[in-house]
């Protein structure tokens, strides 16, 4: 049993509000689009997946609630594009919208609005067991790439970020990697960063990884690199928002230095994500948009300044790690991929974007 952060049923969508964990467990009811969408902005609810999730579930509470009225074929198209406005980055949200919008298209031409609405609903209660698979499938590929390196011992990862359970819908990308490794009882220590801007590797990894029971231990993102040479780190294992056809991928600020620093140690990096983050209309990494995030998440820590008024901020909230300092592979439910097969992998097996 994973720690839970998507409430559903049908009718009624609660989100576990990230912003207030550790200290606070609150869920927060979601009753339509917006409220999604301010969900997915505000940051309550995060991770690539997750985000996708909430988003698409969102619009299924509003469809229960009688929302779209007659013309639900442009209510759905509006709602979705709105959803996916909220947050650039990330491609899980996109993907889904194209996919969900292609089926309601389709389901349009033979059904009527009340059979149409039960069918989109439908779809997207779908996509919350497709997630949790495809992760456990993540899970178990990534433990064994990183076990087959190291045949008898135990292994001890560094990751970033939130990647686990409260970033998707169940076990988590990298986090899930790192679960993995804990169930087979052969990781030795996972090593999480406190992830700036936002820390989402103090608030949340930390706590999913307590709440676990994974032995575990919270570095500043400064200290990566020493801890790379002190700390004996089997390999690197990120999470990401989206992977482009030549490997390239943007994650989390911070993820780039990271393999930069893993590079040098010859420690094998690892990126483990389902392939709906997978992105291959874009050829390079220098054509994903990044998202820029208020200053406020840099100058102050809940609501508290800590910088000198007046200090201009640069705050991306990603940045772009380049294939060829993705030593270990890509992670995905189908498998793990060098960046150089990604592409050949995953064609057919995507729908376009
Ligand atoms: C499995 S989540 C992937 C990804 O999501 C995070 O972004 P954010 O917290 O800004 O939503 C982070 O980059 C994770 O690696």
């Amino acid at each position: 049993m994973t720690l839970e952060a998507i409430r559903y049923r049908p009718g009624s969508l609660q989100i576990l509000n990230q912003l207030l964990l550790p200290q606070e467990s609150v869920f927060d009811e979601i009753r339509s689009v917006q409220d999604g969408y301010e969900a997915i902005k505000s940051m309550k609810v995060r991770g690539a997946p997750a985000i996708a999730i909430v988003g698409c579930l969102s619009l299924a509470v509003e469809l229960q609630a009688g929302g779209g009225g007659d013309d639900l074929v442009s209510f759905i198209r509006d709602s979705l594009s709105h959803l996916t406005s909220a947050r650039p980055t990330a491609v899980n949200m996109g993907r889904a919208a194209r996919e969900l919008m292609e089926f309601t298209e389709n389901e349009s031409m033979d059904k009527a609005t009340d059979q149409l609405r039960e069918s989109v609903i439908g779809w997207i209660e779908e996509m919350l067991e497709r997630d949790v698979n495809d992760n456990r499938k993540i899970g178990n590929y990534g433990a064994q790439h990183i076990l087959s390196g190291v045949p008898r011992d135990s292994v001890t990862i560094l990751t970033h970020c939130n990647t686990g359970s409260l970033a998707t819908a169940g076990y988590g990308t990298a986090l899930g990697v790192v679960r993995s490794l804990h169930a087979l009882g052969r990781l030795k220590r996972v090593y999480c960063t406190e992830t700036r801007p936002y820390n989402q590797g103090a608030r949340l990894t930390a706590y999913e990884a307590v709440a676990e029971g994974f032995p575990a231990t919270l570095i500043t993102d400064s200290m990566a690199a020493l801890t790379m040479r002190e700390r004996g780190i089997t390999a690197v294992v990120v999470g990401a928002d989206r992977v482009v056809a030549n490997g390239d991928t943007a994650n989390k600020v911070g993820t780039y230095q990271l393999a930069i620093a893993a590079k040098h140690h010859g420690i094998p990096f690892y990126v483990a994500a389902p392939s709906t983050s997978c992105d291959l209309s874009l050829e390079s990494g220098r054509d994903i948009v990044i998202e820029e995030r208020p200053p406020e998440e840099l100058t102050s820590i809940n609501g508290v300044p800590i910088a000198a008024p007046g200090i201009e901020v640069w705050n991306p909230a990603f940045d772009v790690t380049p294939h060829q300092l993705i030593t270990g592979g890509i992670i995905t439910e189908l498998g793990v991929f060098l960046p150089s097969e990604l592409q050949a992998a995953l064609t057919g097996r995507l729908t376009a974007l």
